[in-house]
């Protein structure tokens, strides 16, 4: 193991919970590196995924052509985190079937993405805390990531990938405590997809003293695709089709979900999520009124 490794030395296990019967995902990490001279890299998106959508996934593809072109990375893992049933979000459907409906689509649209259900099925952990679970994981439990002639096992770098929207939200005061930024942002970085609606300077603004861990990725194709939106038009009864992968499609209808508001809908148990999604209905609604 490097030096690296041993200056920053991993949290112990023993500030990790874990959830009954768990098992960390592996099947599509790459265990060796391709190219010795690049440092592993592992993608995290934390997020309700209620439901997931093709954008959630577009994410990893443009965050890979991103870190190919501009970086000394070279990715090797890429996992979709599903938020706990406690973070109750207005329109959170639960763990069981989000993490359903995220594997669906990880595991028959894409080559190397997975999911870890590790947040979704206990107690709401916070962001910091998830990428402390993954360093843990794979740093510690799984040793990093062996060269190609296995003479040595390199450290993985892992990274929070997220919308610029999401981003805004660190500079707004009391959603994140500022030893968490400086966790997330000084330790691990983030990667950020330009999302319609948020301005990627202004989201940043704030952030500057972690910038040099901050890569911010421009979208080439304007898509606003959003959860809230996939959920109001179910609600009245409009296609999702080429909205999300097409098993989520199937799994939605077969389960007869979001055909109602839910039961967080109107519990506006945390205020600025809450908000969010009101200011999301609302356009939402606006959009769909219009076509
Ligand atoms: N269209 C998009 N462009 C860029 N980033 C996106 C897009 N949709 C979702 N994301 C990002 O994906 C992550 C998970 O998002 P989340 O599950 O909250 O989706 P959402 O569409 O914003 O959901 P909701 O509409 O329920 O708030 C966040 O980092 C979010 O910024
Ligand atoms: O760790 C924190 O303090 C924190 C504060 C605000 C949001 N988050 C995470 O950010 C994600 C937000 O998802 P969403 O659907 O509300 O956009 C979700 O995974 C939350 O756990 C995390």
């Amino acid at each position: 193991m490097s030096s690296d490794m041993n200056s920053s030395p991993p949290p112990p296990p023993a500030v990790l919970s874990y959830p009954p019967n768990y098992t960390f995902p592996t099947h599509r990490l790459s265990r060796v590196l391709r190219n010795p001279d690049k440092q592993p890299l592992v993608l995290v998106a934390c997020g309700s995924f209620s439901p997931v959508t093709y954008l959630h996934l577009r994410m990893f593809e443009m965050a890979k052509d991103y870190v190919r072109q501009n970086t000394d990375f070279e990715i090797v893992g890429g996992y979709l985190s599903p938020v706990s049933d406690q973070y109750k979000k207005p329109g959170l459907l639960s763990a069981h079937h989000r993490v359903n409906m995220c594997n669906l689509a990880a595991e028959q649209t894409s080559q190397w993405l997975m999911v870890d259900p590790w947040e979704a099925f206990q107690s709401y952990q916070r962001t910091a805390v998830v990428l402390d679970h993954f360093e843990y994981e794979i740093n510690t439990r799984l040793g990093g990531i062996a060269t190609a002639d296995g003479a040595e096992k390199k450290p993985a770098r892992v990274m929070l990938l997220a919308g610029s929207d999401l981003i805004a939200t660190m500079s707004e005061p009391g959603v994140w405590s500022e030893p968490d930024l400086d966790h997330i942002l000084g330790r691990y970085g983030v990667l950020i997809i330009e999302r319609a609606g948020a301005d990627m300077d202004q989201a940043i603004d704030s952030l500057a003293r972690w910038r040099h861990n901050i890569h911010l990725i421009h979208q080439l194709v304007q898509n606003d695709v959003s959860s809230t939106k996939v959920r109001l038009f179910l609600r009245r009864g409009l296609s999702v089709r080429y909205l999300l992968p097409a098993p989520v499609v199937d799994y939605i209808e077969e389960h007869g979900l979001y055909m109602d508001d839910g039961p967080n809908a109107s519990a506006a148990s945390g205020a600025v999520a809450a908000e969010k999604e009101k200011g999301k209905e609302k356009e939402a609604s606006t959009s769909t009124a219009a076509c």
